[in-house]
C-alpha cells in the first residue's frame, strides 16, 4: 500500500509518517526541501526518538521522496497511484500543494477508478475541506464531479508536540510520546483506511475545536507571553508566575465556552487541560517560544486559535473573554525578525496602529468590543 505524504517535516516525520508505516504503508513523501528528500533518498529510513524517560526509538523505513518543486511528474503519478494522500504543509501551503494534487487525480482518473482519501493534518479547522475547495480550482467541471464521487477529504485534528530538530542527523525527529489523530469518518470515499492510533468519528468540529482551542490557543499564550517577558521554552516561560496566570485564566475561558457549546463534560475537560500543561512541561522536549509563536498573523485570524474561541465566548456569554483579549494583546507585541509574519505584523502595528491593524487581521470592525478590549489590554502592558 502507498501513502503520498506531503511535508516531510516535523509532524511529518514525527507522527503522520510513523503511523503510516506501522499501518503497512510505504510512504513517498512529497517536500521543497532538498536536503531532507536527499537524505531519505539516499538513507530509506530514519528514527523517530520518544521524548521520555527511556528514549525509545523507532526505525521508519520503506520511504521515498520527491521534491515537488523539480519533479512534479513524479508526484502527480505518485497521487495516481496511492491508496492514501495525507499533508503536514502547514495552512498556508495547502493553495501550493492543491495544484499538484489536482494534476495527480487528473492522471489518476484515468488509470483508475479505485477511490482515494486526502487527510490534510493541519493545525486549523476544516484543513481537508479548504484542500479540497484548493484543489477544485485546478479541475473541470466533469473532474469535479469524478472528484465527488471518489475522492474523500475527510478533516482532522492532530495532536502530538514535535519541536523543531536540534539532532545531528538531519531525519532523526525527537517527538513526546502523547499523540492523538482525529478523522470525520462520513466524509471517507471506499473502504476506511486501517491505521491504528487514527480516531474515526462521525462529527469532527468538537474535536478539532477543543485541540485548537485547549492546546493550541494556550501553546500560543505561553509562546507570546514567554517572548514578552524575556524567556525562551515554552517551558521555562510556564514556569514563570505572570504566564501561567494568563494561560491559565485563558484556558478557564476557552474551556468555558466548549464546554458550554458542545456538552463536554466539565471534570474530563479540565483533565484534559491539566494534562496539556504537563505536556508542555515535558522535560525531555524543549520547545522554542519562537516555533510556537511561529506565524503570529495566522493565528491571530478570524478562525484560528484566539479569535474564534473568542467569538464563541462571546456569542454565548454576551461578554469578552479578557484573559484571551490579553494574550492577543501580547501577541500583538510579538517579535521575530527571523519569521517573516512576525515582521508584517510589527510593520502593520506601526503604520496603522493596535486597533486598525488587528481589526484587519483578525476580520472584525474596528468598534468590535473584543478589539477594544484587546486595545485596552495593549494600553495596560
Ligand atoms: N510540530 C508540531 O508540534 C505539530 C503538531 C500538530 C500539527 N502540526 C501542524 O502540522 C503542519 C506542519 O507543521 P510542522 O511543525 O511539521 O512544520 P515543518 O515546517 O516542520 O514541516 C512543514 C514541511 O512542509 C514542507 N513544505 C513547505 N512547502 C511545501 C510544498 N510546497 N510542498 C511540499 N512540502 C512543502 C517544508 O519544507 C517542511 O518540511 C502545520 O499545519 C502544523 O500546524 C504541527
Ligand atoms: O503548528 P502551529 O504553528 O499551528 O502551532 C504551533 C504549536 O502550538 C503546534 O505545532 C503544537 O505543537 C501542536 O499543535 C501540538 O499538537
Amino acid at each position: 500500500m502507498l501513502a503520498v505524504h506531503f511535508g516531510a517535516g516535523n509532524i511529518g516525520r514525527g507522527f503522520i509518517g510513523s503511523l503510516l508505516h506501522r499501518a503497512g504503508y510505504e510512504v513517498a513523501f512529497v517536500d521543497v526541501n532538498e536536503d531532507v528528500i536527499h537524505a531519505i533518498q539516499t538513507r530509506g529510513q530514519y528514527r523517530v526518538i520518544f521524548a521520555g524517560e527511556n528514549q525509545e526509538e523507532e526505525v521508519i523505513d520503506q520511504i521515498s521522496a520527491i521534491n515537488s518543486s523539480t519533479n512534479p511528474e513524479k508526484v502527480e503519478q505518485a497521487v495516481a497511484e496511492a491508496d492514501l494522500v495525507t499533508t503536514a504543509v502547514g495552512p498556508n501551503v495547502l493553495p501550493v500543494i492543491a495544484k499538484a494534487i489536482a494534476s495527480g487525480l487528473t492522471q489518476r482518473f484515468q488509470q483508475t477508478e479505485e477511490p482515494l482519501n486526502v487527510i490534510a493534518c493541519e493545525n486549523m479547522v476544516g484543513g481537508s475541506s479548504v484542500l479540497k475547495d484548493e484543489v477544485y480550482k485546478h479541475v473541470t467541471a466533469e473532474e469535479q464531479a469524478l472528484i465527488a464521487q471518489r475522492v474523500g477529504f475527510p478533516d482532522s485534528a492532530v495532536d502530538r508536540i514535535v519541536p523543531n530538530q536540534k539532532q545531528d542527523d538531519p531525519l532523526a525527529v525527537a517527538v513526546e510520546p502523547y499523540y492523538e489523530w482525529v478523522v470525520e469518518q462520513p466524509a471517507i470515499r471506499g473502504e476506511v483506511p486501517d491505521v491504528p492510533g487514527i480516531t474515526y468519528v462521525d462529527e469532527l468540529k468538537p474535536f478539532i475545536e477543543r485541540k485548537l482551542f485547549t492546546v493550541n490557543t494556550g501553546h500560543a499564550t505561553i509562546a507570546y507571553a514567554g517572548r514578552y517577558y524575556g524567556y525562551q521554552t515554552i517551558k521555562e516561560a510556564l514556569e514563570a508566575e505572570e504566564v501561567y496566570a494568563l494561560v491559565k485564566g485563558v484556558l478557564d475561558e476557552t474551556g468555558k465556552v466548549l464546554v458550554t457549546t458542545y456538552g463536554f463534560e466539565p471534570k474530563e475537560h479540565k483533565d484534559y487541560q491539566a494534562k496539556i500543561l504537563e505536556r508542555f512541561r515535558n522535560p525531555y522536549i524543549s520547545d522554542e517560544v519562537t516555533r510556537v509563536g511561529r506565524g503570529p498573523i495566522r493565528k491571530l485570524g478570524n478562525q484560528d486559535r484566539f479569535v474564534r474561541p473568542a467569538l464563541l465566548y462571546r456569542e454565548v456569554f454576551n461578554e469578552t473573554p479578557n484573559y484571551v483579549a490579553k494574550a492577543i494583546a501580547v501577541a500583538l507585541l510579538y517579535k521575530n525578525a527571523e519569521d517573516q509574519e512576525a515582521v508584517d505584523l510589527e510593520n502593520k502595528i506601526n503604520q496603522q496602529g493596535f486597533a486598525s491593524g488587528f481589526a484587519e487581521i483578525a476580520a472584525l470592525e474596528e468598534d468590535h468590543p473584543l478589539v477594544k478590549e484587546v486595545v485596552k489590554q495593549v494600553q495596560s502592558l
